[in-house]
């Protein structure tokens, strides 16, 4: 079988049902670091929407931002790739399947920094997006202006806009607007102020930072669809029907949202509700990132450490199973949903969304995915609402702490390999990967238990104590150490089978 490219795709015959639109005559018009699932399934699939109705007439160029990526496979497919989207709509199952055409190209700036900066020339290049994960944008002091290319995303974007700046001398109608996608808060404000940091720090002119901050646009954004990558399992299947192999076939689900804090005027020029995408324009973004970070991420943070523990998969299966099921949907809405100060209405409505997301029984999200970081994920996501439930209610929220007691395990036993820890459940060993000095802390914090309650307290006195992982000292939280300590001598003693059908009757 044949790999998509534009060749195979001329000599093909798709199937009825794979929506087709063809778009190599359109320029490029963004400019896109990363090149992962996430972003290929949303801002690409949506630009890909726009250009059919003929609303952007663009296409992106996209920039693999770490050494190890995927630009080649994306100009072995002249940018193309399939998109399955799935679900459930009004108890109806719809299945979307469309050949994405809106990447151009793909930059490895390892390889070809000079390819990247050309593009910083190119006056129709009028927008960035990026998606680096949480690690990407981040200030990073060794980082310098003349490595090829410099190591960290805003270093990057830096050298990319001070390139721009030269070559138009600094115009002002030649201003960029960045639109981040990373899941931290006020993506848009931090990559400005990193960019500008590092312009300062680099030496580059004032005018340079005066340009950056007048006439360039650096919106806050808040990405929403759960993106499950690469279908292995049923890849050989799909591919058979689609008639290419497809190194790049992504599937997600059917929801989508995109809220974008930014000037009204920039809606005229990415006029995505026009083609009825769900992208909401907004003053104050704050809202939508609280109530979607503390109830959907932080319900997966908060679940999937237990449910991985307990030997299941995938979410799906973690929402049907008659234990597992109570104990997300219990915590939910017993103890996030009460401990977040927004509209009741508009809490609620969104929490009972999120859990039909996590029962759409046509996409395989694996607990292992969402795992990765989790460390920095509960500090994010779940800390908040754990203190504040505390603060409102004077008692700790059972489930959220004993979703920090199921994290805590899961570093038990666990071998450093690389920068990952080969860790163990019940059903064997697993690849846990996380934040390394985490990693190596916990490990050793479990190296004296010895089956007894007194060890156990050891353990969570270490861990909660430790400031650099959860940014405050926890065990200053009354009452958080001894329930920590329970909980974790409960799973290693009884099982986190027993332990957790306890908590939810
Ligand atoms: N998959 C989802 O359902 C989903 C939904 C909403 C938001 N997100 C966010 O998107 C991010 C990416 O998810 P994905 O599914 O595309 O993952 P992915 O693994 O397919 O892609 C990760 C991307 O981040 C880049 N990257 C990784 N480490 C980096 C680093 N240290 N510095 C710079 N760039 C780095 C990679 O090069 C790649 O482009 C996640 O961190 C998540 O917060 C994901
Ligand atoms: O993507 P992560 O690893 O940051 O978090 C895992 C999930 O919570 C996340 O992917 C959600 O599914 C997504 O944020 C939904 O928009």
């Amino acid at each position: 079988m044949n790999q998509l490219n534009a060749a195979t795709l001329a000599n093909l015959q798709p199937p009825a049902d794979l929506e087709v639109f063809a778009a190599s005559h359109l320029p490029e018009r963004v400019i896109q670091f990363g090149e992962g699932n996430f972003l290929r399934a949303f801002v690409d699939w949506m630009i890909h929407r726009l250009n059919k109705q003929g609303l952007f007439n663009g296409r992106i160029v996209v920039v693999q931002p770490i050494a190890d990526g995927l630009a080649g496979s994306i100009n072995e497919q002249d940018g193309l790739y399939t998109l399955l989207l799935r679900g459930l709509q009004a108890g109806r199952i719809v299945e979307q399947k469309e050949l994405i055409s809106s990447v151009s190209r793909g930059i490895n700036p390892y390889t070809d920094w000079a390819a990247c900066l050309a593009c910083a020339e190119n006056p129709a290049i009028e927008f960035v997006v990026s998606n680096t994960t949480e690690a990407g944008i981040i200030y990073d002091p060794a980082d310098r202006p003349d490595k090829l290319p410099p190591v960290s995303f805003p270093g990057k974007l830096t050298v990319y806009l001070y390139h721009r700046f030269q070559h138009f001398q600094g115009e002002a109608a030649k201003g960029m607007v960045i639109l981040p996608c990373e899941l931290i808060e006020r993506n848009g404000e931090q990559l400005q102020a990193i960019v500008l940091r590092l312009a300062r720090e680099w030496g580059l002119p004032a005018a340079f930072a005066a340009w950056v901050s007048e006439h360039n646009t650096f919106v806050n954004t808040l990405v929403d669809r759960v993106v499950t990558g690469y279908p292995r399992e049923e890849a050989g299947e799909l591919e058979q029907y689609l008639g290419y192999q497809d190194r790049l076939l992504t599937t997600g689900e059917l929801f989508h949202l995109w809220v974008i804090e930014g000037p009204a005027a920039l809606a005229e020029r990415l006029p995505f509700a026009k083609t009825g995408l769900n992208v909401i324009w907004t003053n104050d973004m704050s809202p939508y990132r609280t109530r979607k970070v503390r109830i959907l991420n932080g319900a997966h943070t908060a679940s999937v450490p237990v449910a991985y523990l307990y030997g299941l998969e995938a979410v799906k299966e973690m929402m049907d199973h008659p234990v597992m099921g109570k104990f997300i949907r219990q915590v939910i809405w017993e103890e996030i949903v009460p401990s977040i100060n927004l509209d009741r209405e508009m809490l609620s409505d969104f929490a009972g969304s999120v859990i039909e997301r996590f029962e759409n029984p046509f996409i395989k999200h694996y607990l292992l995915s969402i795992l990765l970081n989790s460390s920095a994920k509960f500090k994010t996501r779940n800390l908040p609402s754990l203190l504040a439930y505390y603060q409102q209610n004077g008692v700790l929220s059972e489930k959220l702490v004993f979703s920090l007691a199921a994290l805590i395990t899961v570093y038990k036993d666990g071998v450093i390999d690389g920068s990952a820890m080969k860790a163990q459940r019940a059903a064997g060993e697993f690849i846990m990967k996380d934040d390394l000095p985490t990693l190596e802390f916990c490990a050793a914090a479990w190296r004296d238990y010895d089956g007894s309650a007194q060890s156990a307290a050891k353990v969570a006195q270490a861990i909660l104590g430790n400031t650099g992982i959860w940014g405050t000292d926890l065990t200053a939280v009354p009452g958080l150490t001894p329930m920590i300590a329970a909980y974790l001598y409960d799973i290693c003693e009884h099982g986190i089978q027993a332990t957790v059908a306890q908590l939810v009757e």
